[in-house]
């Protein structure tokens, strides 16, 4: 009896392994990428195909499947792997309740502050919102200060930097990175709408218990600036669900709210449908080298198809319906510049360092831009059209890993090496195609961008959130920021 259930039983395991071993090694790896990526814990016991899956699933397992053959793959894999906390757009836990302890005071302190920073109407008197600033930057400071235990978060981050990512998981790392930075951005301004007398600040030194870990969480993440950035305040600003996280407008009015939350969607849903034209550009690059053209045809195509929904995603948000005009610049706009400078070493100072009493060379930062979106750099670099942004606002406000993998599409870019007939001159006139769109979506922007720019917001000096204070009079500044989207304009080609 015993010999014969044995032999059942083994003759099932055999042909279970024999399965396994001649099943082709893409499976295995989908089966690792589901448990890393996908799932919270690895679950080896559930055969994936047996579940359902979503598109955004699929999608992760093919990039990670295509990590081994080519290194734009690879980067993007890496950045989505840790960066993204397995997932893309990147996942940021907010739900506080599940952090390490000695972080969970900070998003308390948010919700504390958050109702204290925006005014509904903001006053032109300078001693009014010197009062309003002094006061909110004391309470924030006091909070802080009574609540947060400096040496324990610390440590935290200490261990993260060692990998520990057991005990300061990355999805916590993301939402800890969004709300000190959103902190940080709150006590720059103190007020909102943001105020004449903020803006002429030119240095200002932050409480302890926000810098500290900023300096690791920057070091992490490979920048440099004392600024948020597109990645930092918008795109990790929603939960795995798509709730909006660390709102700026507590309290106000519903116009003025919904404008916000609109505004900041944009940028999170741009990297939601980002994720399959990322994978279509790799696809395409990995077929170009394998001399597949009629491969790289199909995923060129792609990329062009996928781009129509992804920009409907803003033309469709980015109009007075959705964003109020009479709200964005005075209530959301201002929150996401920066504008100041910090002291550094003389000689230090690089560009526009200007040398401040002391022998000190201050170093000032923007603050956020439509021009740190992975996305356009991701399709630039596909074309083979030259950064936007130079090297050194690179560095400051796109993640490492952003910027390396889009280094390496550009490496690979193949547009210019295409013949004109056949197949390659099929691939070039979708290549063609994505052009269009780009001009597209960059005329529509520059007329929409300047609607929103020429709002009366008579607190305040001309200034965007990405190149900080501009010139004395709104048509001056206006003229120059139009010569940035022009000359853009003119390299889409
Ligand atoms: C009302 C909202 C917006 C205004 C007023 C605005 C304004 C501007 C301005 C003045 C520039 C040129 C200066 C600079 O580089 O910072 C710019 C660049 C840029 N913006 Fe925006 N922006 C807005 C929203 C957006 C959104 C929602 C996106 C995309 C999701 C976006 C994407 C870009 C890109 C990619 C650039 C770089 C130039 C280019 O590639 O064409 N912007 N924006």
């Amino acid at each position: 009896m015993f010999d014969f259930v044995g032999f059942i039983i083994l003759s099932a395991l055999g042909s279970f392994f024999t399965a396994l071993a001649a099943s082709p090694k893409r499976q295995w790896k989908l089966w690792s990428l589901a448990s890393k990526a996908v799932y919270a814990k690895p679950q080896f016991f559930s055969a994936p195909e047996a579940e359902p899956q979503s598109e955004d699933a699929k999608l992760l397992k093919e990039i990670n499947n295509m990590a081994d053959c080519h290194e734009t793959a690879a980067l993007l894999a890496d950045l989505i792997r840790k960066d993204g906390a397995g997932c893309w757009p990147p996942r940021a836990e907010h739900d506080h309740t599940a952090w390490p302890a000695a972080l969970r005071p900070y998003r308390e302190i948010y919700e504390e502050v958050a109702p204290l920073l925006p005014t509904e109407h903001a006053s032109l008197d300078d001693e009014v919102n010197k009062a309003r600033i002094t006061n909110f930057r004391s309470r924030l400071q006091q909070l802080l200060r009574e609540r947060i235990d400096l040496a324990q978060v610390e440590e935290l981050l200490q261990a993260a930097d060692a990998g520990r990512w057991d005990v300061f998981p990355r999805d916590t790392y993301n939402a800890f990175y969004a709300c000190v930075a959103w902190c940080r951005h709150a006590y720059r301004w103190a007020t909102i709408p943001v105020v004449r007398l903020a803006q002429l600040e030119k240095t200002l030194p932050l409480p302890q218990e926000l810098s500290l870990p900023w300096g690791y969480l920057q070091h992490h993440f490979g920048l440099s600036s004392e600024s948020g950035n597109n990645t930092s305040n918008l795109v990790l600003n929603f939960t795995p669900t798509g709730t909006y996280a660390l709102q700026i407008n507590t309290g106000l009015p519903q116009r003025i709210t919904t404008s916000e939350e609109a505004f900041a969607r944009v940028f999170h849903e741009v990297e939601v449908l980002g994720l399959p034209v990322y994978h279509a550009v790799v696809s395409a690059v990995l077929a170009h080298a394998r001399g597949d053209v009629l491969g790289c045809l199909v995923h060129a195509r792609r990329v062009a198809d996928q781009l129509r929904p992804l920009l409907s995603s803003y033309y469709d948000r980015v109009h007075d319906a959705r964003i109020a005009r009479s709200a964005w610049l005075s209530h959301v706009q201002g929150f996401y510049a920066w504008g100041l400078g910090l002291k550094e070493e003389e000689g230090d100072g690089e560009g526009e360092g200007q040398v401040a009493p002391g022998g000190k060379a201050v170093v000032k930062f923007d603050g956020l831009s439509g021009n740190q979106v992975l996305l356009f750099q991701v399709l630039d670099a596909f074309l083979g059209i030259e950064p936007y942004l130079s090297e050194e606002n690179l560095n400051r406000n796109v993640p490492e890993k952003q910027r390396a993998f889009c280094r390496a599409v550009e490496r690979h870019s193949f547009r210019s090496r295409l013949g004109h007939d056949g197949v390659e001159g099929q691939i070039r006139a979708e290549l063609g195609e994505i052009v269009k769109r780009l001009r597209l979506f960059r005329t529509a922007h520059r007329s929409r961008a300047k609607a929103y720019l020429s709002q009366p917001a008579p607190e305040r000096l001309p200034m965007t959130a990405g190149k900080s204070l501009l010139k004395e009079d709104m048509d001056q500044s206006l003229e120059y920021l139009d010569e940035f989207m022009v000359g853009r304009l003119a390299q889409t080609v």
